[in-house]
């Protein structure tokens, strides 16, 4: 059921969602019964196995793949396809070669007919913002991962997307790059306030960003449980040594050796 508040751009509803895929004689589910709302503004974080269903969540929420059955709803429109208020970043930055960082951010903008000296502006200005700001002439191979993922985060941003979609983006990361991209990150959303749907494997990483973490079944996935983050904001690196923050990591990774997902005896050196 959709909720009775006035519906905001950025709101977004799952309801009874399923999805299975079908190829051949095969048939993988993928969700079942998926339900919760994400509020204007809000960032969520979700965690769950591997394989429970959180890209494919993602991308019900983009439009890019369609729900067998129930609803993904977003501003109070049912989601039939790719939406233009939307931004995406994936696991891998996915820069076009033949364009300069620059260039590749515009190109999120030209694909959509956006073009005019202040979208120029405001792309210079989210490279800045993201640490980019002396490589803005340069061409993807000369930049390091996480660089390329720097420019990838400001591309997702540069349309000014009511909704930021975000499938393990600093996971090919460095430890020191991801804990800045996180910080860099959290400092954006502080300005800008979109709707962040982050999805990671790290229970850490869901803490640190999000105002409520969704933990995830294994597959066919459903919403095992939900946690509200109450830390203050900005989090910086301070948030981690707040006993709160142990707590909610400590019940995050509770649920997951009680679902058997985390073996604490188990090693795969063991003879
Ligand atoms: N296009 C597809 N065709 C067939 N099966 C698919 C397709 N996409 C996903 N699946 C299956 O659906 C299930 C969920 O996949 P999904 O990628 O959403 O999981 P995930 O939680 O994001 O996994 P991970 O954490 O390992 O990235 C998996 O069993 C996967 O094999």
């Amino acid at each position: 059921m959709l909720s009775r508040a006035p519906v905001r751009a950025g709101h977004i509803v799952l309801s009874g969602v399923e999805k299975t895929f079908v190829r051949g004689l095969r048939k993988t589910q993928a969700l079942n019964g998926v339900d919760f709302e994400i509020g204007e503004g809000e960032f969520v974080a979700v965690v769950g196995p591997s394989g429970c269903g959180k890209s494919t969540l993602l991308r019900l929420v983009s439009g890019l793949t369609a729900p067998s059955a129930g609803s993904v709803h977003v501003g109070g429109e049912e989601v039939d396809g790719p939406r233009k208020d939307t931004g995406i970043v994936f696991q891998k930055a996915t820069l076009v070669d033949w364009r300069d960082i620059l260039g590749n951010v515009m190109l999120q903008l030209e694909l959509r007919g956006i073009e005019g000296p202040e979208h120029r502006e405001r792309a210079r200005a989210l490279l800045t913002a993201v640490g980019l700001g002396n490589f803005m002439d340069r061409y993807p191979r000369e930049l390091s991962g996480g660089m390329q993922q720097r420019a990838a985060i400001a591309r997702g941003l540069v349309h000014q997307p009511t909704i930021l979609l975000m499938d393990e983006p600093f996971g090919a990361l460095d430890a020191l790059t991801r804990e800045q991209m996180r910080l860099d990150l959290e400092g954006l959303w502080i300005r800008d306030r979109m709707t962040v749907f982050f999805i990671t494997h790290s229970i850490d990483e869901a803490v640190l960003l999000a105002d409520r973490v969704i933990v995830m079944t294994e597959r066919p996935g459903t919403v095992d449980s939900v946690f509200e983050v109450d830390l203050p904001r900005p989090r910086g690196l301070a948030a981690r040594k707040d006993p709160r923050f142990a707590d909610l990591v400590d019940k995050i990774t509770q649920i997951f050796l009680t679902r058997g997902v985390l073996d604490e005896h188990r090693s795969s050196l063991a003879s």
